[in-house]
């Protein structure tokens, strides 16, 4: 477990464009170390300001994509192609297009694809998706995911773990089936705290003032069934990139 070190830049697009940049360093460097790097994406507002970032980017540009292993941190459970799942604004921005489009996809399961609509078949099959796609010297159930860009909502909620709900009690397995979700869709696929924390480094990338509360309250010792993304915790880096207004509810200090 690492401890939490926070970022903030003035703007949402300072914001973006920082990520991106530190983003393309670090999966260079995991290329370089073992071969492929493992990305696990999650979805929302900001997110899709990176995913443009790094769109517009030379450097993310010049990166190797088609050794970039994409996977999912959470996914709502709808029909392929539908206008909510998670991954098709990334497909949008991103990965339907060179060179990103290189890169190896593993998206979550759809509700009319192999699994039809077994919510629970469906968690468990990603489950075995991710544990297959382990590197060579990845020690887990999962991969080390190089990175996690987790995105985090005003509840404080991550992936599809969210307050005072089964989901954030969850404490088998890697994936998990989400039923109840409080934010439509209510059927979600999400990585559990044990497949999310796998990950050598989480970043939680939080832009605006509606979410200024939430920071601070996981960045204030808050108990993850509580505030989700308190739990949040990489093996060797959990790094909270802020915007000033997300920011705004801190302590001052040093970024
Ligand atoms: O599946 C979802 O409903 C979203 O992916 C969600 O979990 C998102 O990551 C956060 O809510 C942050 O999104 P915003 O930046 O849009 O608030």
């Amino acid at each position: 477990m690492s401890p939490r070190e926070t970022h903030v830049e003035e703007s949402t697009e300072e914001l973006a464009a920082f990520v991106a940049a530190r983003l393309v360093e670090v999966l260079a460097a995991a290329q370089h170390e073992h071969g492929r790097a493992a990305l696990a994406l999650t979805a929302g507002s900001v997110m899709e300001k990176v995913w443009a970032a790094l769109a517009g980017s030379e450097s993310a540009r010049a990166l190797d994509w088609s050794a970039v292993d994409v996977f999912w941190g959470d996914e709502r459970f709808v029909p392929a192609g539908a206008a909510d799942r998670n991954d098709r604004p990334a497909g949008e921005i991103l990965f339907g297009h060179a060179p990103f489009s290189a890169a190896r996809q593993f998206p979550m399961p759809t509700s009319d694809g192999e699994y039809g609509d077994d919510l629970d078949a469906a968690a468990a099959g990603y489950a075995r998706t991710l544990h297959d796609a382990r590197r060579p010297d990845d020690a887990g159930e999962v991969p080390s995911f190089d990175v996690v860009l987790l995105g985090v909502g005003p509840d404080g909620h991550c992936c599809s773990l969210f307050p005072d709900h089964p989901s954030s009690r969850e404490e088998s397995g890697t994936v998990i089936a989400v039923r109840n979700s409080p934010k439509p869709p209510p059927l979600r696929i999400s990585l559990s705290f044990a497949g999310l924390n796998a990950a050598e480094q989480i970043w939680a990338v939080v832009n605006g003032s509606g979410k200024a509360e939430a920071v601070a309250r996981a960045l204030g010792g808050a108990a993850r069934t509580e505030v989700p993304s308190a739990g949040a915790q990489g093996r060797a880096r959990t790094w909270w990139l802020l915007d000033r207004d997300a920011a705004s509810l801190l302590p001052a200090g040093p970024d």
